[in-house]
């Protein structure tokens, strides 16, 4: 199976976001990914429920939402209703994280869980089996346009044995950095989803930047 590439709308052109929209419908790409952040659980706050929505009228793509916010649960529902077919929660941010991952699969959508880059594969392993998704976050959330954190192929190997472990059929998605210097090794290692963000919006032809990261 060749890699799944999902941009980051983060680094889209919000003056022109129903042509940047238009450009990965059209694309190669497989995924939209959503950057929802709150300014409590990241220093940064991005866009909430009126663009999710504005974006998933227009989206013919599976629709990934990253939730960088603090207590999730409260808005579960409110995401599967705006479309979210993904929805992914951070580790760090959830209590009862799997008391959330059942509210999330109820609600209709796939559930995803994100990590911080400190925070090791271990804490995963009594809810692996109930996942659809783990995000490794391969920069500290919160930004687009950071750089790649090298220790991400250690996780996404540690993570890899887990799954296989666990028979679990769960997917692994790096988030943050993402180039075309790193998506082959990241292949490699065992990702099935990468997030590309500044890489993709900020090249010159968005779509060939696409493909491109697709071959890897
Ligand atoms: O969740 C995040 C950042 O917190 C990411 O999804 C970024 O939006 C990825 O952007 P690039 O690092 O690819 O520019
Ligand atoms: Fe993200």
């Amino acid at each position: 199976m060749t890699t799944l590439i999902a941009p980051s709308i983060l680094a889209a052109d919000f003056a022109n976001l129903q042509r940047d929209i238009e450009m990965v419908n059209k694309s190669e790409a497989d995924w939209f990914h959503i950057d929802i952040m709150d300014g409590v659980f990241v220093p940064n706050i991005s866009f909430g429920m009126p663009v999710l929505k504005a974006i998933a009228k227009h989206a013919n793509k599976t629709i990934d939402v990253h939730l960088m916010i603090v207590d999730p649960d409260r808005y579960i529902k409110t995401f599967a209703d705006l479309g979210a077919n993904i929805l992914t929660v951070h580790y760090e941010a959830c209590t009862h994280l799997h008391r959330t991952i059942q509210a999330i699969k109820a609600a209709g959508m796939k559930a995803g869980v994100a990590l911080n880059p400190h925070t090791p594969i271990a804490v995963l392993e009594d809810v692996i089996a109930d996942l659809d998704l783990v995000c490794i976050m391969s920069v500290n959330p919160g930004f687009g346009g950071q750089s790649f954190i090298e220790n991400t192929y250690k996780k996404v190997r540690q993570l890899k044995h887990l799954i296989e472990f666990s028979k679990s059929d769960c997917q692994i998605e790096i988030d943050g950095g993402v180039t075309n210097k790193n998506a082959a090794a990241l292949t490699e290692a065992g990702a099935d989803v990468l997030v590309a963000g500044s890489y993709v919006f900020g090249s010159e032809d968005p779509l060939a930047t696409i493909a491109d990261l697709k071959t890897m």
